[in-house]
């Protein structure tokens, strides 16, 4: 078996340290790179939806309303797009698959990750085909509640998948190529959205149609990968997940890290409702955080700009195509500052990145919402050097998000809860983004219209709570096996220890339990 690097790292549960022989193998960076194409279905709508609702020809059959006010004078441009059927069509599509996440983690659970992945690359083809030859608006919107239903089961799956593949010592490269993907996926929209701008009167399905291109991916893809161990040696299968493990790990002594896997899928076996375990006291540091760090992300404003970048370019007074241009640019961006993350976080660690790109963040939404408050009283167009320096800022701003929140979002969730609330942990990490994505789509152009520039402090607001957040309550995860966080993470950490007592009580009290 072919690796490209040796590595060994400590493991050991119960506070004594193992060595995990684990060399990172072409086949579990394949397996990755195949899986993460989840996210670049998820990417590819984030950033389709902004750039179609600005076409006229889609607004034309679909929101003729809107697209009269768009061309009239006399409508103030922060109230342009302010249409809740509109709105609905971005948002419908994230109510979706926050339902789709909970269904998810009981698949992902009885039938493993893989599965999951495929469901999820079905249910998009699917939606794809009914937006791309939608007729009315209800076709449209099923269609979106489709791609949702896909977007909820590879979101619930890819990540998890990425992180009990990886071995420890890359583990958070490895999961971040999810949101690399999903920023490719954003920047490959704005593109296409660019030229098919042009193309009358259908150049919006095309936009749609394209988004088959990833599900496809995926579905072909996943045929070629492998199951994770864990979940094989979840649903029963240990010989199997041990030969996965020496394939992916590409080497035969993974004995120890097997032993671990073992274990903690037979703790994961006495929890019959992972649900309901989830409410025990000790499950929620892991629990709240995982909330927290998705509602905190869809705070940073993020997807005010992902979704509605050519709008708000256009509400700044940008020409059609200067705005989806200037998508284009802060898309790229996305893409690089991600792939920063993806070098730097295991070197560096997740608090550093959290909290570098706070400040960045906070100074780059002050800064434009100062811009647009003292320049777009009177008029409805920044002037040309005030323009540029509104795009120079958003670029800071989605810079410092590419390689922090937008990424640790879904890693930390997916590396932090014991196997046996794993799935069901992480499906509130999952449907919070969801949930939260879905009320900054729902909301943004109303706030826009209510708030006006107000909306970037707001945002800024936002990041102040967050930062204090990763300051006093978000503990360092890097470097640890997932199986050891209990004990060198939350039993160690000044605040969530208190958690944690009552887990030894009731470990031994279920120890007797199976020993009598
Ligand atoms: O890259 C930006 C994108 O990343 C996400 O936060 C997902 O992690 C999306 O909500 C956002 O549109």
């Amino acid at each position: 078996m072919g690796g490209f690097a040796m590595s060994t790292s400590s493991g050991g549960r119960t506070g004594e340290h193992v060595e995990f022989e684990e060399k990172i193998t072409w086949y579990v960076v394949l397996c990755a790179i195949i899986a993460a194409t989840g996210g670049l279905m998820f990417g590819y709508d984030i950033g389709i939806s902004g750039g179609v609702t600005s076409m006229d020809d889609f607004l034309r059959k679909f929101f003729p309303g809107v697209y009269v006010r768009k061309h009239e004078a006399k409508e103030s441009n922060y109230c342009k797009y302010n249409n809740q059927g509109l709105q609905l069509f971005t948002s419908s599509l994230y109510l979706a698959a926050i339902v789709a996440s909970f269904f998810a983690s009981k698949t992902c659970l009885k039938y493993g990750r893989k599965l999951t992945m495929q469901a999820a690359s079905v249910f998009f083809l699917v939606g794809v085909v009914l937006n791309t030859a939608a007729v009315n608006l209800p076709m449209l919107i099923i269609g979106r509640i489709l791609l949702g239903f896909g977007v909820g089961f590879a979101n619930q799956a890819v990540p998890l998948f990425l992180s009990e593949m990886a071995p420890v010592r890359i583990r958070g490269a490895l999961n971040i190529l999810f949101q690399l993907q999903v920023t490719i996926g954003i920047f490959i929209a704005n593109i296409v959205n660019y030229f098919t701008s042009d193309l009358h009167p259908w150049g919006w399905r095309l936009s749609l149609g394209l988004a088959g291109v990833p599900a496809l991916i995926l579905f072909l893809g996943s045929l070629l990968i492998t199951e994770t161990p864990t979940s094989l040696i979840e649903r029963n299968e240990e010989e199997q997940g041990l030969q996965v493990l020496k394939k992916i790990r590409g080497t035969d002594n993974v004995t120890a890290e097997f032993q671990e896997l073992v274990h903690a899928s037979e703790v994961a076996r006495q929890v019959k409702h992972p649900f309901r375990n989830l409410k025990k006291r000790n499950n929620r540091p892991q629990l709240i955080i995982a909330i927290l760090i998705q509602v905190f992300q869809q705070f940073t404003g993020i997807n005010a700009i992902m979704f509605y970048a050519p709008v708000l370019f256009q509400t700044m007074g940008f020409k059609n195509n200067a705005s989806l241009l200037s998508a284009v640019i802060t898309g790229l961006v996305n893409v690089c500052s991600t792939i920063v993350s993806v070098v730097s976080v295991d070197k560096f660690g997740r608090r550093v990145l959290l909290l570098e790109a706070c400040g960045q963040m906070l100074i780059a939404q002050t800064i434009i919402g100062g811009i647009l408050a003292a320049t777009l009283h009177d008029s409805n167009t920044l002037g040309k050097s005030m323009a540029v320096a509104v795009v120079v800022m958003v670029c800071v701003f989605v810079s410092g998000f590419a390689w922090s929140w937008g990424p640790l979002g879904w890693l930390i969730p997916s590396e932090t809860f014991p196997l046996e609330t794993r799935t069901a942990g992480y499906a509130f990490a999952v449907s919070s983004n969801m949930l939260f994505t879905f009320l900054i789509a729902q909301a943004f152009l109303s706030m826009l219209c209510q708030m006006k520039s107000g909306i970037f402090f707001f945002f800024a607001a936002w990041i102040v709570v967050m930062t204090l957040f990763v300051v006093f309550l978000l503990p360092e995860t890097k470097g640890i096996p997932i199986d050891e966080m209990s004990e060198r993470v939350w039993k160690q950490h000044w605040f969530w220890k208190r958690f944690m007592v009552e887990d030894e009580c009731e470990l031994s009290k279920m120890e007797k339990g199976t020993a009598a």
